[in-house]
């Protein structure tokens, strides 16, 4: 696999190839031309062809991509072939909305571990599931060889949360608190802003 030198664009798009294919793979469809998978997601065909060349030969000329083997190669890459347990620190609004979200645990990504600063005053629709107190931190981490985490705590205690996830053991962080993590260079951020998305239609339409 050369995925040394891969751009990080073709690396965010890898997803958006993979469930696109989960959808047309749903409608029973076996064989897919670049500009096909391409349109369905409004990226030229070169690029397609380009993105996925940096992994392999997947297509054939003038047929196009086995849905199931481009699914099942893609799967591979982007590493949802491990099941992985996650982490979530911070049980509130946005914490409860993720971790009820159906849509990650089809793809392997499972937030199966919660923590909170207070977890006896977490109200809302978390019942099936145990939220830890951050004395359990730690345990939980190592006992369950989690390597990615999810920060959705405010922004004044999550370089604290963040330093203890990765003195557990994180290598990878979803950080949704608008701040600047700084953290060791080997360690995979992720910083997650919603408000961006609004904040450029409201530009768009102001401008
Ligand atoms: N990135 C985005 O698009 C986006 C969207 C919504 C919220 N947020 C951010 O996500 C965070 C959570 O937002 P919310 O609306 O869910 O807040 P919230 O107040 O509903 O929940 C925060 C939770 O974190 C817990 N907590 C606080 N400090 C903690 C600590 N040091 N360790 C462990 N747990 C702690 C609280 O007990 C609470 O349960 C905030 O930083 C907010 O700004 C980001």
């Amino acid at each position: 696999m050369k995925n040394i030198t891969t751009p990080t664009t073709t690396i965010e798009r890898l997803p958006l190839y993979y469930r696109y294919l989960e959808k047309v793979n749903s409608e029973g469809i076996e064989v897919i031309s670049s500009k096909q998978l391409g349109d369905g997601l409004g990226i030229p065909s070169t690029q397609v062809r380009k993105d996925l060349s940096y992994y392999g030969e997947f297509g054939r000329r003038g047929v196009g991509y086995e849905v199931d083997v481009l699914m099942k190669n893609l799967k591979k890459i982007l590493g949802l072939n491990n099941n992985w347990e996650i982490v979530l620190v911070g049980a509130g609004n946005l914490g409860q909305a993720l971790v009820n979200y159906g849509g990650f645990k089809k793809l392997g990504l499972n937030i199966n571990y919660v923590l909170d600063i207070a977890p006896d005053e977490i109200e809302g629709n978390l019942d099936e599931i145990e939220i830890y107190p951050m004395e359990k931190l730690n345990e939980v981490i190592r006992d369950n060889n989690i390597k990615i985490a999810i920060i959705a705590v405010p922004a004044e205690g999550a370089q604290e949360v963040a330093n203890k996830l990765i003195d557990s053991g994180v290598e990878a962080i979803w950080n949704f608190a608008p701040t600047h993590l700084k953290l060791p260079e080997d360690i995979k951020v992720r910083d997650e802003d919603l408000s961006i998305g609004l904040i450029s239609l409201s530009y768009y339409l102001s401008n």
